[in-house]
């Protein structure tokens, strides 16, 4: 009942939330939007003044940023705060400890982001395969190699290729992988997953999958054991070919060690979607590298598919202050 939820205060921490969200949370709610939490300092300056103005007296928040929810900003909102909404799958930038301990719930956005994650991740394979970097360079330079002078470039025909996590993202990659003639895909994980069979997916170690692909495709979340999982030692143990493929976050890899390998052509080449620190200092020695090629972290950002993440988001905030369940929780 519309009347009885409408004096609840839910923040939206953007003002660029998209507006089929919008539409489901006004009918409930009396909705306040904050300016976007832009990482840029100066951005990030305004936007938490304005946020710590507004944020008092919330029930949920609506969460459009990695900024991480701090212990101060749970404080400012008050007691009355049962939800984070997310609008994002990873959680690495929410306090999961700190939200426990309130009895605040949180809710992310999987599954809807998989297949526009999954289509930047192959765009990502193709970028750093077929050396976008240095080819659009020489467009942008005017200078185009001729003829059998070209800069070249790996298959994905007849590869091996590794995804590290069958998650939703990672079998969507796989699917979207379908027309390209891929020799053999491999996964790791913790268990095996059930929808593997079906996709033609064999579970290996990691050391196996390492050995073996020609495309390491990481689609896992940021934790503590997952941190730098892409580090010296297992770049090691990668194939002189390989092509790193990021559309985690950026602390899956030890992006030193990432360097390294890509400057003295241990590996052949890397595709990021997502960067440490980001956006990624646009000095940053890992910007001089021919054989990198980086995305702004896109992996969700088309229009249908933020859409899809808003109402999402928005039907957990109102299922939260209506006691329902929540339609995708985040255990904590
Ligand atoms: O990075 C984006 C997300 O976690 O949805």
């Amino acid at each position: 009942n519309n009347t009885m939820t409408k004096n609840l205060k839910v923040l939206v921490s953007s003002n660029d939330f998209p507006a089929s969200g919008l539409k489901v949370l006004e009918e409930h709610f009396t909705v306040v939007q904050t300016k976007y939490l832009n990482f840029g300092e100066e951005g990030r300056t305004l936007a938490k003044e304005d946020l710590l103005k507004l944020i008092p007296g919330s029930s949920a928040l609506v969460w459009l940023s990695h900024h991480p929810i701090s212990k101060e900003l749970l404080d400012r909102a008050g007691p009355q705060l049962k939800l984070v909404a997310t609008v994002s799958a990873g959680y690495n930038h929410c306090n999961l400890d700190e939200l426990k301990a309130r009895g605040i719930k949180l809710s992310n956005t999987p599954n809807v982001l998989a297949s526009a994650v999954a289509e930047i991740a192959v765009g990502l394979m193709l970028g750093a395969a077929r050396r976008f970097t240095e080819n659009l360079d020489q467009v942008h330079k005017g200078d185009w190699e001729i003829g059998f002078d070209k800069v070249l470039g790996q298959d994905i025909r007849g590869s091996t290729v590794g995804i590290i996590g069958l998650g939703g993202i990672g079998q969507a990659v796989v699917k979207r992988l379908a027309g390209f003639e891929v020799s053999k895909f491999v996964y790791t994980g913790h268990r095996e997953k059930p929808e593997a069979k079906a996709l033609g997916a064999e579970f290996v170690t990691q050391d196996q999958l390492l050995a073996q692909s020609d495309f390491i495709v990481l689609a896992v979340p940021l934790t503590n054991e997952t941190k730098h999982m892409i580090n010296k030692d297992t770049l090691g143990k990668m194939k002189s070919n390989a092509i790193v493929i990021n559309v985690g976050r950026g602390d899956l890899v030890d992006q030193e060690a990432l360097y390294d390998a890509l400057k003295n052509k241990q590996i052949y080449a890397a595709g990021l979607d997502v960067t440490t620190p980001e956006p990624l200092p646009k000095d940053h020695k890992l910007l001089t590298l021919p054989n990198l090629f980086v995305l702004p972290h896109i992996g969700s950002a088309t229009v249908r598919t933020r859409s899809d993440m808003a109402v999402l988001a928005a039907n957990n905030v109102v299922n939260a202050l209506t006691g329902k369940p929540l339609l995708t929780p985040v255990n904590l």
